[in-house]
């Protein structure tokens, strides 16, 4: 392909393929979005800062198999640095010296039109990535309101530049923003966003963030969910939802995998990894946060060994945070902790504490939440005596994690025992 504006030859990017992480969740956005960029429309990722709509983005171009174009929104944008520029000047000037005493002289200024990445990316068929669009003042991206509709850019007037493009039938485009109410976001002209699809981005699910983790740090599974889980659990406590927790998840990861630092709340080096991460990013008092998070790594728990890590889904991992076990572990025992660690168990944080409190008022609890399932399993023990977990979670079609949690709820409650593996009903005294 040849591409023909001097400027912009090194904006065209091609994506390395194997870098994406791709998981259920995921893929589910990608085809949504790739059906409408198929049917020739422009789609716009919306959310919060790194929820990976960038990355997204990149990816679902790079599926379309064409050179990409990247521009990032900026207030300081002119349309001039979407569509193009005059710039500077061709200078022609024509000697005529054949007949030595006749000298005739042709003087032309010609001014030279330079294509912006908007103009290229439509007369060259290439796909358009805006990202954070509306960080450009709305009046700015009013070219691409034709250019989406009617495929016609208008150019400015111009002498050797015809003033209408019609924009090459592979032309795509995939927008991102973040919402209107982050700082220095423009809000978005109507006439815009009712040329593109928008798809909602929300906080990646743990398993999605887990992968991703391992995937761009080289932690093991294990350490990459125990860390989404702290991330994700202190900014419940805190209202951090403005934002994912992806970003902080992947600078501790890579912090503790490139420093072989051990992931475990025992470890006063992880702990400081965290607490630099995650404090400045709330609107608490280093103290309030500190109280906070330290409540936090004193309440997580080890559950058994049957939990491997294949168990991990965005049902059950949001379940451990909903639920409320009461087998803690303190990160102030660790013959605990290691005990329960020798059972080949997986770390995970639980807010059993934390989840039912007012996120405004930590002290005012709002609900006391049954553990799901707690009661229907404990009927099904009355009428069978005892069961085996497996058994147990076949015949409530629930994945171990929920299982277990109820199961250990009704320990906890001296209504259930485990013995042998089997959970027995406890016999009233
Ligand atoms: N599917 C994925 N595979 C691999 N890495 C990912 C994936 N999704 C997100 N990431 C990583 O997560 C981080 C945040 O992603 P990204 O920058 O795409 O978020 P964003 O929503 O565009 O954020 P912002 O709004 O702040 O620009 C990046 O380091 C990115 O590499």
């Amino acid at each position: 392909m040849t591409i023909t504006a001097n400027n912009n030859k090194r904006a065209v990017l091609r994506v390395r393929p194997g870098q994406f992480v791709v998981t259920p969740a995921i893929e589910q956005v990608a085809i949504r979005a790739l059906r409408y960029l198929a049917s020739g429309f422009a789609i716009h990722l919306r959310g919060p800062a790194g929820t990976g709509k960038t990355t997204l983005a990149m990816h679902l171009a790079n599926c379309l198999d064409r050179p990409i174009m990247l521009i990032f929104g900026d207030d300081e944008f002119k349309s001039s640095d979407l569509i193009g520029s005059e710039s500077g000047y061709t200078h022609k000037k024509l000697l005529d010296n054949y007949i030595h005493s006749v000298l005739k002289v042709e003087d032309e200024f010609k001014q030279n039109w330079v294509d912006s990445r908007l103009t290229l990316a439509c007369r060259e068929g290439l796909t358009l990535v805006y990202d954070e669009f509306n960080r450009s003042r709305p009046e700015v991206n009013n070219v691409l309101l034709s250019a989406l509709e009617e495929k016609i850019l208008t150019l400015p007037p111009s002498s050797n530049q015809p003033e209408y493009l019609h924009v090459h039938s592979q032309f795509r485009a995939i927008f991102t923003s973040n919402p209107e109410e982050y700082c220095g976001v423009h809000s978005t002209q109507d006439a815009l966003m009712d040329r593109l699809v928008t798809i909602n981005m929300p906080e990646p699910d743990e398993l999605t963030q887990t992968e991703i983790l391992a995937n761009k740090t080289g932690i093991n599974r294990l350490d990459a969910h125990l860390i989404v889980q702290l991330v994700k659990a202190f900014r419940l406590r805190t209202g951090g939802e403005k934002t994912s927790g992806l970003r902080s998840c992947l600078m501790i990861a890579k912090v503790c995998a490139e420093h072989n630092i051990l992931v475990s709340p025992e470890n006063s080096d992880f702990r400081e990894i965290c607490a630099d991460v995650l404090f400045n990013r709330t609107k608490w008092s280093a103290s309030e946060a500190t109280t906070i998070f330290l409540e936090l790594l004193n309440h997580i728990r080890v559950l058994p060994v049957e939990e491997s890590q294949d168990s991990i889904t965005p049902e059950n991992t949001d379940a451990m945070l909903t639920a409320f076990p009461e087998r803690l572990v303190d990160v102030a025992s660790p013959k605990e902790e290691s005990e329960a660690g020798a059972e080949g168990g997986f770390p995970t944080i639980i807010d059993s504490n934390f989840s039912d409190l007012h996120p405004e008022d930590p002290q005012q609890p709002v609900v006391d939440k049954p553990v799901p399932f707690e009661k229907e399993i404990y009927q099904y023990l009355q009428q069978r005596k005892s069961a085996a977990l497996a058994v147990i979670q076949k015949e409530f079609n629930l994945n171990r994690i929920s299982t277990t949690n109820a199961l250990n709820a009704l320990e906890q409650k001296g209504l259930v025992s485990k013995n042998d593996r089997l959970y027995t009903i406890e016999e009233p005294n």
